[in-house]
């Protein structure tokens, strides 16, 4: 595609057409710094052509009355393009969705405004001008030398943005996207990878405004208006949001409208609603994906291992913390005293739990009696109004998510939370990427580093899927496509890659029928037999009474009962258990309510 691009001006010479050309190309570039903040990683921003204008005026401004050159003048207006936008997106740190697209939205409606308060600056409604030619390397750039510059900024775009998607960022903004909670519950900081969204996708539309102001050799602010704020927009949704070729897909019917009947024709904001319509109507997740099932090498990517790859390396790994018995009857889990309400609502009493290192713990109780906000405290969903909370011995109460997360513990949800359109090992890979040292710019090209660190994160995360002995032909498939029961295991899959020591599970049986049930609590004795602390909130009594070594009865926010499995249990807890609705028909139920009613 670069090739052919650059191959253009052997064909047509024109410097008019030349020129349209290029301003075609830099609003590809734009596009696909959208496509990142936007398609990638689910930031509803929208002011990608206030970041072309900001970065377009500063280079010019710089190149007229500091009349520097063109390349320090476009390096210059990048940077300032770069700044503004990461500034303007940053109000997506504490606000997302429709907040920061209105906000976005407002900077692209305030532009002409602002550009007029500083007319001896930026030319007022009659633009900038004067800016020296475009050199390079003293060369006088012309027409066709500037749409190879042009050509050449594309690729580099192009090829940057594909690489960095391709590296654990790729993962981390996806699951920013799509599974935000899951993220930080395995160790993703969101504030820091929400940060690096807004800077690397502020550089596209940056160098695009920047090469578009030496391009045309002026710059007013009409030329960033709300009708290439909604270019941007229909071209990323229609091809794809979120998609490789998507970009390409979904601008190209749109320029080529626009090089057809012109680039002031009211046809263009035709096209752009029957494109939307198109979208909405026909390609609701983008041309691209609905395409991509057609292609004859859609499937099974190359270099996927086979079962036979890798053995399990999480029972290796915890084979040390299991043997040791010692190390079995520490408390890794301690909570003194917890205390939360919500509003008036006074959900955790004065909690205080102790879990041993290696113990399978079953947290039981009436709905509504804190069972899911326990493991929200725990975890760091939710913060207690006091107490204290202990991890291994720290005091983990006040930390965030992510940090709890990379002290060892991990965590599932009632309802599964996957990046829908990557497969199982990718889903399984998110736990890991956390772990990785961050590298910034490295990922733009590939290295060495990122390659190995790539395949090793592949590997580790199908070793973790041999050892969930999850079925070959799920790697066919994405996340969208697994049925529920597996999905929690592939969710398992994600908590435990990067060997937790503690694994919290909120009703992971939900919706299993009785053999993924079963399959399930044999995962679980294999998780507790490699040395893991499990603590699963269950309502299933057959399943808690079958695999777990000890039980909590949690009733309105205080724990009534902690029992060993293997000595007999607490009348209370049998009484619970007897009589709890969720209780299903099995071989103890007789005994269990023979002696509930004795107890009484
Ligand atoms: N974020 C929240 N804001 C306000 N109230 C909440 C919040 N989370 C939980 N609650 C309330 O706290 C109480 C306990 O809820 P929680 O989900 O912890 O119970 P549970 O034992 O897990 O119930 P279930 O078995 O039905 O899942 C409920 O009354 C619930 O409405």
């Amino acid at each position: 595609m670069v090739l052919c691009l650059a191959l253009v001006p052997l064909v047509s010479t024109g410097s008019f057409t030349l020129g349209r050309y290029t301003t075609a190309i830099l609003l590809m570039v734009a596009a696909l710094g959208l496509n990142l903040a936007l398609g990638y990683a689910g930031q509803l921003v929208l002011g990608h052509v206030v970041i072309m204008a900001v970065a377009a005026y500063s280079a010019a401004m710089i190149s007229v009355f500091a009349e520097l050159a063109f390349v320090p003048s476009l390096l210059a207006g990048v940077v300032i393009g770069t700044i503004f936008g990461t500034l303007m997106m940053s109000v997506g740190i504490r606000v997302g969705g429709w907040y920061l697209a209105l906000v976005t939205l407002f900077s692209v409606l305030v532009l002409p405004h602002a550009a007029q308060l500083f007319p001896e600056w930026s030319g007022g409604e009659f633009g900038v001008t004067g800016m020296a030619s475009p050199t390079l390397f003293g060369y006088p750039l012309g027409s066709v030398g500037m749409y190879l510059v042009v050509v050449a900024g594309f690729a580099a775009v192009w090829f940057a943005s594909a690489n960095l998607i391709n590296s654990a960022w790729g993962l981390r903004f996806r699951a920013l996207r799509d599974a935000p909670r899951a993220a930080e519950s395995v160790g993703i900081d969101l504030v820091s990878t929400r940060l690096y969204v807004y800077i690397v996708s502020s550089v596209p539309p940056a160098l695009a405004g920047t090469l578009l102001a030496f391009s045309e050799r002026f710059v007013h602010y009409d030329s960033f208006n709300i009708g290439l704020t909604l270019l941007l927009l229909t071209g990323v949704v229609l091809g794809g949001a979120g998609t490789k070729w998507g970009t390409i897909a979904g601008m190209l019917p749109l320029l080529v409208l626009s090089f057809w009947v012109g680039p002031f024709s009211p046809y263009n904001a035709i096209g752009l609603g029957v494109g939307l319509l198109v979208g909405a109507l026909i390609f609701t997740n983008g041309l691209v994906p609905a395409l991509l099932p057609l292609m004859p090498s859609a499937g099974r990517k190359d270099g996927i291992p086979t079962t036979d790859a890798n053995p399990a390396p999480l029972a290796a790994s915890m084979a040390e913390a299991a043997a040791d018995p010692a190390a079995r009857d520490e408390a890794v889990v301690e909570l003194t005293k917890v205390e939360k309400r919500f509003g008036g609502n006074h959900v955790l009493k004065g909690l205080n739990l102790s879990v041993r290192r290696g113990s399978l713990l079953g947290v039981v109780g009436p709905n509504g009696s804190g069972k899911s906000t326990l493991l929200n405290t725990l975890s760091g969903f939710v913060k207690p109004d006091s107490g204290t909370i202990k991890l291994k011995g720290m005091d983990i109460a006040g930390w965030p998510i992510h940090r709890r997360a990379a002290m060892g513990l991990g965590r599932t949800f009632q309802v599964p939370q996957l990046i829908d359109e990557l497969g199982p090992l990718e889903n399984i890979a998110v736990g890991l990427v956390a772990r990785e040292r961050a590298t910034y710019l490295a990922p733009f090209f590939q290295t060495p580093g990122v390659r190995k660190a790539n395949a090793e994160r592949h590997q580790a995360s199908f070793a973790t899927f041999a050892e969930l002995r999850l079925p070959n032909d799920l790697l066919d498939l994405t996340a969208a496509k697994i049925p529920l029961g597996l999905k929690r295991i592939v969710e398992v899959g994600r908590a435990i890659v990067s060997r937790p020591d503690v694994l919290l599970l909120d009703e992971p049986t939900a919706g299993l029928d009785d053999s993924e049930r079963a399959e399930f609590g044999q995962l679980l004795r294999y998780l507790q037999g490699a040395g893991m602390t499990v603590v699963v909130v269950e309502h299933n009594v057959p399943f808690v009474l079958e695999y777990c070594d000890e039980l909590v009865l949690l009733e309105s926010g205080e724990i009534t009962v902690h029992a060993d499995m293997s000595k007999p249990l607490p009348a209370r807890l049998r009484s619970y258990l007897s009589y709890a609705p969720e209780h299903h028909p099995g071989a103890d139920q007789a005994s269990l309510t023979q002696e509930a009613q004795d107890a009484s």
